[in-house]
């Protein structure tokens, strides 16, 4: 990724909404495992994007979903926090209330930029 930089990383378990089995469902094959999330700005483009990869040694990409302007950001409990984007709902469910405190000011940081 050219020149983009890293605003900030949080460890979180990264799901879905799956509206046909109204269930929440990790993000990425197998069970729900630890990642690092990353907030990425792209100051060429003045983009902002949450990419996060499982801790395991596969370092699967489990979401890379661009910030979008306008975006609502719900912090539905301290450590649990979604939002939508066109097609789905995203949810992060933090390792420790303090990452979730440490992701929202980057992406509250983000959505004001934008
Ligand atoms: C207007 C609008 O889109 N509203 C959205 C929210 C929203 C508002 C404004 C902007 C964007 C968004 Cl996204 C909306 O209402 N949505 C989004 C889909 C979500 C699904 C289920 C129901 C079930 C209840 C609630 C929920 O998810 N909640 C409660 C805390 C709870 C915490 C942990 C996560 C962890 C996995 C699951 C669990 O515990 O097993 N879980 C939870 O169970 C977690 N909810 C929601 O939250 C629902």
């Amino acid at each position: 990724m050219s020149c983009e930089s890293s605003i900030c990383q949080v460890r979180a378990t990264v799901m879905l909404y799956d509206d046909s089995s109204k269930r929440w469902v990790p993000s990425g094959s197998d069970s729900p495992a630890l990642s690092r999330v990353h907030i990425y700005h792209n100051p060429s483009t003045h983009t902002f994007r949450v990419v996060g990869r499982k801790l395991q040694a596969d370092q699967q990409v489990v979401i890379n979903c661009p910030i979008i302007k306008g975006m609502k950001y719900n912090q539905a409990t301290p450590n649990f926090h979604q939002w939508r984007d066109p097609k789905q709902v995203w949810g992060l469910n933090f390792s420790s209330k303090e990452d979730g405190a440490t992701f929202s000011k980057a992406m509250t940081y983000a959505l004001d930029a934008l």
